[in-house]
């Protein structure tokens, strides 16, 4: 299995957006073409390591395309994607010589699994960044838990960087060559997180066209984190803690039980012991996950850590959209920076260094270009600066930055009318990257923003 770029090949202009999005999201990197011609000239300039392609298009097609590799790149994996009518194709496509086939409709995690078979997504560096004290001293114990096998919750208020935490155990932990899967049980609606957890056997429910292996199988061999933890409903917090005891996992409408060897680590940025008393959590599955707990302080208990975060962060982000020198932030910013509360935590950092970024066109970033809430908008006509010993402002203020992400929101959209759809005239009209502005989008669809196509 290799690390690698992938060639996605489709017609339908929204789901290619669709699929593209997921991918990257993913970790993948990847090129998208809107054709069999328009994919062969790529794969004559640029090197890939697995093409994804749409049997039916315009022109010589999907099976244009996997005849083509056939003759001139034959080690190139392709995998097709048909409509659930023309599964004949795809079976025929099979003996011509494609690696495999996705039935549409497919779920994002289904494509995910299918190219997880064929390549690994890019390794994703996450180390933490850390300075303060208490930092360094919550690292040196969470290297210490790697060693082990056990359980670890960990605890911290949202963005503080509890996901990061986790990456990292793992990484130190010696299933660091396994796979680590992370599931947002937040994020995932509640009927839909029982079948991403422990997988279905085709036809388990309407929509289960295929058979898919939930997280737990997915984690075998390496870590399985299941993000906020604590929004997981009762009924399914019950079978939660029986896969955990048993250590063995039925995927929905399947009849065996597939062992498990993971190791189980989880998140909450809620009060664990109250939610256990008001009998939200179950105090059994307390006990069985909260075999250590780590607790990351808020981004302002530990204010040595936001300097170089915010380095780090501006380091990340020029890198991503090419831009050299990396601009220095100049004492004016670094004093913003000190003097702010940090409700959203390092999240919310990292959103003030991207808009910083956006703003900056010299070689230092100075307060003009910090917007943390509407309030600095003004400051970007007439500078103040904050003393050091300033102390935080009222926490309404904060809320504002809300705003400004909506704002952002707007913009985006807007654009996106003026500019009938074009991601690129988009990109280069808002001064971002096209991956940056895929990601943003990609985000709002997560929100339930409609993005025109
Ligand atoms: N110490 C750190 N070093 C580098 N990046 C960090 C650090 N802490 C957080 N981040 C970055 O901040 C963002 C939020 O971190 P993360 O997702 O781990 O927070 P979280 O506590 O899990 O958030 P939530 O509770 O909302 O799920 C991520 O982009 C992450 O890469």
């Amino acid at each position: 299995m290799s690390e690698g770029k992938i060639l996605l090949v489709e017609d339908d202009h929204s789901l290619r957006e669709a699929l593209f999005d997921t991918l990257l999201l993913a970790h993948y990197e990847c090129v998208d073409v809107s054709c069999a011609e328009d994919a062969i000239l790529k794969l004559k300039n640029e090197s890939f390591d697995l093409v994804i392609s749409d049997i039916q298009m315009e022109g010589i097609g999907g099976i244009g395309l996997l005849n083509y590799l056939q003759q001139q790149q034959a080690n190139l994996p392709i995998l097709l994607m048909t409509a659930y009518a023309t599964i004949d194709n795809a079976v025929n496509a099979i003996k011509l010589g494609a690696v495999d086939y996705l039935a549409k409709p497919f779920a994002p995690q289904v494509l995910l699994n299918q190219v997880s078979r064929y390549l690994k997504p890019r390794n994703v560096d996450n180390k933490p960044i850390v300075a303060d004290e208490k930092s360094l001293a919550l690292l040196a114990l969470a290297e210490k838990v790697a060693c082990s096998d056990a359980s670890v919750m960990i605890l911290g208020p949202s963005g503080s960087g509890k996901e990061v935490l986790a990456r990292f155990i793992h990484q130190h932990s010696s299933r660091n060559e396994g796979p680590f899967i992370a599931i947002n049980c937040a994020a995932i609606p509640e009927n839909m997180l029982e079948a991403t957890l422990f997988g279905y056997e085709k036809g388990a429910f309407t929509g289960a066209y295929q058979a898919c292996p939930g997280k737990f199988e997915q984690a075998q061999g390496g870590t399985l984190l299941l993000d906020e933890i604590s929004e997981m409903d009762l009924g399914l917090q019950a079978k939660l803690l029986r896969v955990l005891q048993e250590r063995e996992v039925e995927r929905l409408g399947g009849r065996k039980n597939i062992k498990l060897d993971i190791r189980v680590l989880a998140t909450s940025n809620r009060d664990l012991k109250a939610t256990v008393a008001d009998g939200t959590f179950r105090e059994d599955l307390f006990y069985r996950i909260n075999v250590f707990p780590l607790t990351w302080p808020a981004l302002n208990q530990r204010p040595a850590d936001i300097l170089p975060l915010a380095r780090h962060l501006i380091a990340k982000h020029a890198a991503h959209s090419g831009l050299a020198p990396c601009p220095v932030l100049d004492e004016s910013a670094c004093r913003r920076l000190l003097t702010h509360r940090w409700p959203g935590n390092v999240r919310e950092l990292d959103n003030v260094i991207q808009r910083a970024l956006i703003l900056n066109s010299g070689e230092h970033i100075s307060v003009n270009d910090i917007i943390i809430d509407s309030q600095d908008v003004k400051l970007t006509i007439e500078p103040v600066v904050q003393p050091l010993s300033d102390q935080a402002k009222p926490a309404e203020l904060d809320a504002l930055g809300d705003e400004l992400k909506a704002q952002e929101h707007v913009i985006i959209l807007e654009t996106l009318n003026m500019c009938k759809g074009s991601r690129k005239l988009v990109a280069e009209k808002l001064g971002i990257s096209a991956r940056t502005l895929r990601y943003k989008m990609a985000k709002m669809r997560d929100m339930g923003i409609e993005i025109p196509a």
